[in-house]
């Protein structure tokens, strides 16, 4: 397990925290966050690279705070992998024993294990300038585990490779992490990776945590603007709440209000029903004007002008081509009251 209790990093044009985190042992946990939010910042502390300026950190029990980094049980991955060019793949995998306490033959040993669970036994002579990006991975997880860590840091390992590479490296984080149970935390940018892998995950905003849970409930019940808007909500509208109905302005769309303060009400926009105007079956929806649609491949996105307020839906372009959907085109949008998401 991993605690991080009120941990802060000052640097001169950054503060990171307070910041507490608790990874369950054996728990897939993935810190998600924009660029420059102090995703990495974290890992460093976690594995003593950076200098904290307050705070603990507790790696499997052991407070680790002060301790240098080959003390911490800490592996660690990198998103460019950042292998030793001028070693072999063997020897980068067999790098960290020499720092590492435990006895030489039971590495020797684990590294055999690890060279055959990744797949790098036809490997080993290569140099590793000569990888491709997924085998660069292999090797770097390799290296990583042969000193056994009680945690794996993974920072970005996902964003620098292709579609296929990616699914590959993808599935293999998740085998690794059934059969060794070791606890994993990851930073990624991805939603999908994290939806993928992960049990739970933190969002990260400017230095500090905005929400935490599990992967499903911060898609789709987000606690915060940042973080709906973080998540894909693209619909974040303002609303008003009076005599227990919420109104979202402009929209005319009337909905039940529970008590409390809510003033946004946030929509998936494939959760926006788009329908032509003179559509024959059901009711009649909101009404609006297509003002952009934008192909991207097999889906498209449109952004709708309903009573001054934009909307932003997602369809099929199959569909689309279908109702002969166009710009400047009227529409009937509908938004079950059950899709609306209230913060
Ligand atoms: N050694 C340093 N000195 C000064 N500023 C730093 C240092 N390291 C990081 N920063 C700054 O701290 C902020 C957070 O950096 P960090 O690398 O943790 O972000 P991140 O969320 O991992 O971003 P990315 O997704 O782009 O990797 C950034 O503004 C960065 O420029």
């Amino acid at each position: 397990m991993i605690r991080i209790e009120r941990l802060s990093v000052r640097l001169p044009g950054f503060s990171l925290g307070p910041v507490d985190l608790d990874v369950r042992q054996g728990e897939f946990f993935c810190l998600l966050g924009p660029t420059g939010s102090g995703k990495t910042l974290i890992l460093e502390s976690v594995i003593g690279i950076v200098a904290i300026s307050g705070g603990r950190i507790r790696v499997s029990d052991r407070d680790v705070t002060g301790l240098p980094p080959e003390q911490r049980g800490v592996g660690i991955v990198y998103q460019d992998c950042a292998l030793f060019p001028h070693l072999s793949v063997e020897k980068n995998i067999h790098y960290g024993l020499r720092y590492h306490n435990g006895s030489n033959s039971d590495g020797h040993a684990r590294c055999r294990d690890l060279v055959e669970r990744l797949g790098l036994a036809g490997l080993l002579d290569r140099s590793v300038t000569t990888l491709s990006g997924g085998e660069k991975q292999r090797v770097a997880l390799a290296r990583a585990l042969a000193t056994a860590p009680s945690v794996l840091l993974l920072d970005e390992p996902l964003a620098s490779l292709d579609p296929c590479f990616r699914e590959e490296i993808r599935d293999l984080f998740r085998s690794l992490h059934r059969e060794t149970g070791i606890t994993v935390l990851m930073v990624t940018h991805d939603f999908t990776d994290a939806h993928t892998l992960a049990e739970r995950v933190a969002i990260l905003h400017d230095g500090r945590i905005e929400q935490t849970g599990t992967a499903d409930a911060v898609f789709r019940r987000p606690a915060t603007v940042f973080v709906a808007d973080f998540v894909g909500m693209r619909n974040v509208l303002p609303a008003r709440r009076q005599n227990g109905v919420l109104t979202v302005d402009g929209l005319n769309l009337a909905l039940p209000a529970p008590n409390g303060s809510h003033c946004y009400a946030a929509i998936r926009p494939e959760h926006v029903h788009l329908q032509p105007e003179n559509h024959e079956n059901g009711e009649a929806g909101i009404a609006g004007r297509i003002r952009s649609i934008v192909n991207q491949g097999l889906f498209a996105e449109l952004a709708v002008d309903a009573s001054g307020v934009t909307v932003k839906a997602v369809m099929l372009t199959s569909s689309l081509m279908e109702l002969g959907f166009r710009q400047g085109a009227r529409v009937h949008l509908r938004i079950d009251p059950a899709d609306v998401h209230l913060i």
